[in-house]
Parts: C-alpha cells; structure tokens; sequence
C-alpha cells in the first residue's frame, strides 16, 4: 500500500457543548465494526476488573517519560501525578485490526498530530489523518452545556471561552480541517458526518460506509463550508 493510502485516524475536534460525543457515539452504535478508540497509556494502578491492553496500557513512569522523549505520544497530560497519553503505537494498533480509530482532541492537539504527520517525520513516527471539526451555532452552546447539568457557572465559562479560543483557531485556519459540520439538527447532522467521513475513506479507497451514497457525500460537505461562510454561523 503506497504512503498516499493510508489513513490511520480521524480527528475530530469542536468545543465542549458541540454534541461531538453525541454524534460520535451514534457513529459506534451504527458502524461499531468500522472504529474504534486507541487504547491510552497511564501510569496509574489497574482498578479491579481492569485489564492491561483493554482498558488502559498500564505503564511504569520511567517508561512513559522515554516514551515521551522518544516523541512516541500523540498528547500526554499529567493528572493528580499520573500520565495519561496516546501513543502513536496504539493508533496504528487499531489500524491493523482492520479498523479507524477516532480520536477526539482540541485543535492545539490536532496541530501536533498534523506536525507529526509531516513528511519530514515519515510514516513511521506520523499519523495520517482526516481531519473534521464540530461546530454549533454559539448561542445552542451555552444551551446545551447547561442541558447537559454537569457544570457550575464558572465551568461553563470557562468551556465558552476555550470554544471562542477554537472558533478563532477554525476561522484563522480554513482549511486546516478536511470538513466543518455543522450540528443542528441531530439527524441531518448526523448525516453530514457519515457522509464527511466516507469522502476521506473513498480518497484513501477504503470502502465508504455507504457504498450507495458515494456521490452525495462530497457535495454536502462543501455545500457545509459554503454555509458557515456565508452566514457566519459558528460566532
Ligand atoms: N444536534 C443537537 N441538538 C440538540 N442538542 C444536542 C445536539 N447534539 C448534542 N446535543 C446535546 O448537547 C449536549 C452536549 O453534547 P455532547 O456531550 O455530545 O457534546 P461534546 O461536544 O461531546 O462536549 P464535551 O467536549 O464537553 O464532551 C448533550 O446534552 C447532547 O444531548
């Protein structure tokens, strides 16, 4: 398989609110053979039940920190003393079982992912990917995270003013994202990522999820960057 056909991960950014949890879970619900999320690398302790490789890596810390020097993680955060990462690896793990993984990150994540996958890098240490980004009109977003009950008024600020800090990133960099759909209503929506994601899977001749709609697939995509310019939608 040449260089130009892989396609080793979807990216899919968005602020908090967007409904990209909701969009993504029915994509797993309808097409679970398709996807699936890496499995991440920490250095905290298994809990009952939990098994090396299932849910987590388990890792030692002098392990993930050469791990991490050796630029072997996709992002790595450290929280109350223990790292959580994806690597590299484990994306390219789902891959070779033959499926896509998603994997949901910030914009700043996407842009080190993308650095990665520079040619200077090569394949070895890159992930290719598509990249998709979530919007909503601004007001629905507020809305939503207070629906969705889980945060006090200072977290919810705080979430409005990362998304003003991504909105900005997507309106500065147009065409950093190979798609920007736009989540209003929850079905056509919907629609707009299948269709999104089957336009990257036909460029990387991956069978699209709908073998039927290959065509419709790239006019709604384009015809969703047409709309967000024209009337300004995601401010
Ligand atoms: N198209 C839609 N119309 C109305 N409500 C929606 C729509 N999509 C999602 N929601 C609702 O909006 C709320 C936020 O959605 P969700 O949790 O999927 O967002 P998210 O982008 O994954 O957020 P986070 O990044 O914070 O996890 C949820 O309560 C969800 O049910």
């Amino acid at each position: 398989m040449s260089s130009q056909k892989v396609l080793n991960a979807i990216i899919v950014c968005g602020p908090s609110g967007v409904g990209k949890g909701t969009l993504l879970k029915r994509l797993f619900d309808n097409f679970g053979s398709r996807f699936a999320y890496s499995v991440s690398h920490t250095t905290r302790a298994p809990r009952a039940g939990e098994q090396d490789g299932r849910e987590y890596h388990f890792a030692k810390r002098e392990d993930v920190i050469k791990m991490r020097d050796n630029n072997e993680f996709l992002e790595l955060c450290e929280v109350h003393g223990n790292f959580y990462g994806t690597s590299i690896a484990a994306v390219k793990a789902v891959q070779e079982a033959n499926k896509t993984c998603v994997i949901e990150i910030d914009v700043q994540g996407a842009e080190k992912v993308k650095q990665l996958s520079a040619p200077t890098h090569g394949d070895a240490t890159g992930i290719q990917a598509a990249y998709l980004f979530i919007t909503a009109p601004q007001e629905e977003l507020e809305k939503r995270i207070r629906g969705r009950g889980q945060d006090n008024d200072e977290m919810l600020q705080k979430r409005l003013a990362t998304a003003e800090k991504e909105f900005a990133f997507l309106e500065a960099h147009p065409n950093f994202f190979d798609a920007v759909i736009v989540n209003d209503d929850l079905d056509a929506s919907y629609g707009r990522l299948v269709d999104a994601i089957s336009a990257e899977f036909v460029k990387h001749s991956i069978p699209p999820l709908y073998a039927a709609r290959p065509t419709a697939t790239r006019n709604a995509v384009h015809l969703n960057k047409i709309q967000i310019k024209k009337h300004n939608f995601y401010l």
